[in-house]
């Protein structure tokens, strides 16, 4: 060491072993504070920006705290990082709690004000659709559900916030791969949407009908064969959530990439397939509340598990599909430009990541649509009853239910489909927006949202809402009646399962004709009952809101109608 740098280094020790603690405690306080201001005004995102606020300023705290520790080696380290630490939470914990914060005069419990991870946990749990409505119930039609978070329960604001021209998609969908349903920037969701409105036009479902068709031909074949290997008179007990799920994702399987699943035909799940996609929406139900840990957990732990092994697959499936050529104009066909000049094509990643994603948003959404239409019609049997007479009405025996146009004007049908998207919508807490840093704040009604926030009209307590649908825990399909309305008149607008404006669901029509196929093929051919002894008082509590839903089992007695 040269002599001036001795000099200075015993300096350095002199000046840090006379510091008294008191000033020591100001350091730490000072310390910890410059690095709240940083994190709430500059949100560092990158690794050596978090490195340096997270890692090197304790460390660097270390050294003044070793001159007042009886064991320096073992204590000043641990000491250092707990008390910037618990400094640094308590600045921030404050200001979130404060006057001062901008989204302070909006009410909310002190839990959800304070972390997002609150909202992670529950987003976990799958209790953020019950948990949304207990707050809406208990502080209006605005709440704050996180420190930069608000959700909304006035379905005025629906055209506003998602609307064209309304609000981009929010920092929930941060960090994901850049599938059109992640894609916050505006401009570049148009772009992507583009495949999607074409595979979803109206002469394009039409190419789908078959499909759809073959599909539900052989659900009928599978629970056919489960009544009569029972050799049960009065029938089969069957899970009608776990084969509603193997249908829809058969079928999105056979739009997405040309078929591969077998689900119905395996009579269950043995490649795993749902087991995956649960386990993929539990991730990202938990990460997209706190997207900015995404890339540093995935850093570390690798593009393991679930997402890793949905895009595997996908790939996989994609070059199958892709030595079938174009000969079927399925979902595929669209996304992947197999119309275009092999320049113009999107490369496959991009074809792999949309195909895994109608995987995802088609099958657990419709299949959840399916069971809890089922649910319903068992727990009221005079709807039920009349439902059944207009099907039997509607396909004598004989006549299969191929006819979408007839379908589609079918009222009990249709409104039995819409009270039980209704009353469980199948992404029940709607899909975030934001109003970015830097666009200014905007005006939702009588509200004034500063920039930062993040924002969601929440479905479920929407559309729940006595001010929107009268009696609105009771299923009564005929208040969607055309002419007059039986069960009264209610709000139309505040319906919005399949969301609203430019990135609304890309397959509602789609889920809707699969929907009405199903269910009035399954209802023409089998008679559904109560499976002794099943808890269906308790079957609506145990559903979990993992952005889409997942539903518990569902036994139901099925018999084969003569
Ligand atoms: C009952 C069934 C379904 C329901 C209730 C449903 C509901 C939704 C909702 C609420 C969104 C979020 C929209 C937003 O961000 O505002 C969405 C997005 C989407 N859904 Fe569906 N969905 C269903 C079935 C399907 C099916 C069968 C497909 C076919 C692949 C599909 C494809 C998509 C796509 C691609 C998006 C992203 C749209 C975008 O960001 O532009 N969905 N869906």
């Amino acid at each position: 060491m040269s002599p001036p740098t001795a000099d200075l280094f015993l300096q350095l020790h002199q000046m840090l072993g006379n510091l008294s603690l008191l000033t020591l405690s100001v350091v730490v306080l000072s310390c910890s504070f410059v690095s709240h201001l940083c994190f709430r005004f500059l949100e560092p995102r990158s690794a050596s920006a978090l490195l340096v606020l997270l890692v090197v300023l304790p460390v660097l705290l270390s050294l003044p705290i070793s001159y007042h520790v009886r064991w320096p080696a073992i204590i000043s380290l641990p000491l250092a990082f707990v008390t910037y630490g618990a400094s640094l939470l308590s600045f921030t914990l404050a200001y979130r709690l404060s006057p001062l914060h901008p989204l302070a005069k909006y009410p909310g419990p002190v839990i959800a004000k304070s972390s997002q991870w609150w909202a992670a946990y529950l987003g976990g749990e799958g209790d953020l659709h019950r948990y949304g409505k207990n707050l809406h119930d208990r502080y209006g039609d605005i709440v704050r559900v996180g420190p930069n978070a608000l959700s909304i329960r006035d379905p005025s604001l629906i055209p506003t916030v998602l609307g064209k021209g309304g609000l981009p998609k929010g920092p929930y969908w941060d960090n994901r791969p850049p599938s059109v349903v992640a894609q916050r920037d505006p401009i570049k969701h148009m772009n992507q949407r583009k495949p999607w409105s074409r595979a979803f036009s109206s002469a394009a479902i039409k190419e789908y009908e078959v499909f759809a068709a073959k599909r539900t031909r052989q659900l009928l074949g599978c629970i056919e064969d489960a009544v009569h290997q029972s050799g049960e008179k009065k029938g089969v007990v069957l899970d009608m959530a776990a084969w509603f799920n193997y249908f829809t994702t058969d079928f999105m399987g056979d739009m997405a990439f040309g078929g591969g699943f077998e689900l119905m035909k395996a009579g269950g799940d043995d490649e795993g397939i749902w087991t995956l996609i649960e386990s993929h929406l539990r991730f990202r139900a938990i990460t997209g509340h706190v997207s900015y840990v995404l890339p540093p957990l995935l850093a570390i732990v690798g593009r393991k598990g679930s997402i890793r092994r949905i895009h595997a697959f996908a790939r996989d499936r994609v070059v199958k599909r892709l030595q079938m050529g174009a000969k079927r104009k399925d979902l595929f066909y669209h996304l992947s430009g197999e119309a275009m000049p092999e320049d113009e094509r999107p490369p496959l990643d991009d074809v792999a990541k949309d195909g895994a994603l109608a995987i995802v948003a088609g099958s657990d959404t419709t299949s959840g649509a399916l069971t809890a239409t089922l649910y319903y019609l068992l727990r009221n049997p005079t709807a039920y009853d009349r439902l059944q007479a207009e099907v039997d009405a509607a396909f004598p025996i004989g006549e299969e239910p191929l006819d979408v146009i007839k379908l589609s004007q079918m009222e009990w049908l249709n409104g039995c489909i819409n009270e039980s998207l209704r009353l469980l919508p199948p992404v029940p807490s709607g899909s975030p927006r934001s109003v970015d840093k830097g666009a200014g704040e905007k005006v939702l009604g009588k509200w004034v949202i500063p920039e930062g926030t993040q924002v969601a009209l929440h479905t479920y307590s929407i559309q729940r809402d006595p001010r929107n649908f009268h009696t609105p825990d009771a299923f009564l399909p005929e208040r969607w009646f055309s002419v007059g309305a039986p069960a009264g008149e209610h709000n139309p607008a505040a319906f919005l399962p399949f969301s609203h404006g430019p990135a609304n669901c890309a397959g509602k029509n789609l889920a809707l004709m699969e929907m009405r196929m199903a269910l009035c093929w399954v209802l023409r051919r089998f008679q559904f009952s109560k499976a002794p002894g099943f808890r269906y008082e308790e079957w609506e509590g145990k559903i979990l809101d993992w952005f889409a839903v997942y539903q518990p089992p569902l036994l139901v007695s099925i018999s084969i109608r003569e």
